[in-house]
């Protein structure tokens, strides 16, 4: 017997197959049974005539629960009506595991009841396409990168020191000492940069930030490049040129799933370089104009945000942030020192900051000057101040979350269904 997928499945056409999955709907009428079946690739209706396959089975399949583990066998069968375009013209069911009764019936659940339950969730159409979506976002960035030189570089979960600011560190005993998860993987991407020249890291992120909201995880995914000899300008062409090949991969391998998102293409279809750019200047006077009580030295909000990608159909760089309120870090800029060579980059929609980014310090003097301005304990950082000391060169990255990108790319409502398994401020659970 040919043992295929539903992904598969259209080679076979007329051909009788085995697929290995599960039961997701079975739906009756008379003599016929309808079965909805998974198996991790997709989803497929198979037809189960009673004259066909005999009372015997007919009636060992009507005992079979919801989720319940099968192994189909069928004849495919073209149907443009059916949204695989095939059916399958069931010859044998047999049961491998009878589930208990399923608790996510088809019914509308609650949120905190679909997140108590998400590991079982996790096997709706609708969660089955994020994830597919997210796993292309993933090989097309380690595509995109590789293709372009750049070498993956795996950063430190358990670190010494914050990246970005010490209020939302997430702290853990380390023997006699104190560790940090990570924030970032960037200051490691710096010094493997000036060993490998283009480098990127790629893994989770952590952030003791007490915020609710649809845009926040504790923890999540982060894609941090970092080249050497790359300033200001140079990395918001490789921010652009990054993004545009990602959403042109989700869009040319997952038109199925966009589908089920019920996602408007013509969103994704816009996402083409050069992003639109506008100053930190220039947007504190937009939104003055549109009535915020803002002033110039303030950092923006989500709403603010969402305001200033609104004037745009395509993502857009905010630069030249004010260097009192960005990381220490970030190279100010020499013709304005107020401000720095930094681009947070706003997805349209309301989706806010996808990508934050800038050109880093390379001068050991201007360093120290920060350093010292912002009280950071000089023994953690000390490897990282070497770095000015023996070769330095300037250097610029970004990092890009990938769960904002995956909710801005999916147009979902909250971050919550981009991960697997969400942390979020009142859950690390299951
Ligand atoms: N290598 C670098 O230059 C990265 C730099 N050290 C950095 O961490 N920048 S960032 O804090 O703006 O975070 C970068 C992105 O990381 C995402 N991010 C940042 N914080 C979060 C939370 N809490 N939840 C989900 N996503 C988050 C968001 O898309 C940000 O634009
Ligand atoms: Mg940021």
């Amino acid at each position: 017997m040919l043992h295929t997928s539903i992904e598969e499945i259209a080679k076979y056409n007329g051909k009788e197959v085995k697929l290995q999955g599960w039961l997701y709907n079975l739906r009756s009428s008379g003599k016929i049974h309808f079965l909805q079946v998974r198996d991790g690739s997709g989803f497929i209706q198979g037809v189960m005539v009673k004259n066909d396959v005999g009372e015997e089975l007919f009636n060992k399949v009507k005992e079979m629960s919801q989720e319940s583990s099968v192994t189909v066998e069928g004849i495919v069968k073209e149907d443009h009506r059916a949204p695989s375009g095939y059916e399958l013209s069931i010859t044998n069911v047999e049961l491998v595991h009878k589930a208990d009764e399923y608790p996510i019936s088809k019914k509308e659940h609650g949120t905190d009841f679909l997140m108590d339950h998400r590991h079982l969730w996790l096997r709706s159409p609708r969660q089955v396409a994020i994830m597919k979506i997210r796993d292309t976002l993933v090989k097309a960035t380690r595509d995109f990168f590789h293709k372009d030189g750049f070498t993956l570089v795996d950063a430190p979960i358990l670190t010494p020191s914050s990246c970005e600011g010490t209020t939302t560190l997430f702290e853990t005993d380390y023997f006699d000492t104190k560790a940090y998860l990570s924030q970032s993987g960037q200051l490691y991407m710096e010094a493997a940069a000036l060993a490998l020249g283009k480098v990127y890291c790629f893994g989770p992120t952590f952030r003791a930030e007490k915020s609710k909201t649809r845009r926040h995880l504790i923890e999540f995914w982060m894609i941090e490049p970092e080249m050497a000899y790359v300033e200001f300008e140079e990395n918001l062409q490789i921010q652009e040129n990054y993004l545009t090949y990602i959403v042109e991969e989700v869009l040319e391998h997952n038109k199925k799933e966009l589908e089920v998102l019920d996602r408007d293409l013509t969103k994704l279809e816009s996402i083409k370089a050069p992003f639109p750019r506008i100053t930190y200047d220039k947007a504190i006077e937009l939104l003055q104009e549109k009535g915020e009580d803002i002033k110039w030295g303030d950092d923006f909000g989500a709403p603010h945000e969402t305001i200033i990608a609104e004037q745009f159909q395509k993502p857009v760089f905010v630069t030249h942030y004010p260097t009192k309120i960005k990381s220490f870090y970030m190279k100010p800029d020499p013709q304005r020192p107020e401000v720095v060579l930094a681009a947070d980059l706003l997805a349209p929609e309301g989706y806010g900051e996808i990508i934050g980014g800038s050109e880093r310090i390379s001068s050991l003097d201007l360093l120290m000057e920060r350093v010292e301005q912002e009280n950071l304990p000089l023994d953690a950082y000390q490897w990282y101040i070497d770095l000015r000391k023996y070769g330095s060169v300037p250097h610029s990255g970004f990092g890009l979350g990938l769960e904002r990108t995956v909710a801005w790319v999916c147009g979902l409502d909250h971050i919550r269904e981009t991960i697997p398994f969400p942390r979020m401020l009142n859950r690390m659970y299951p």
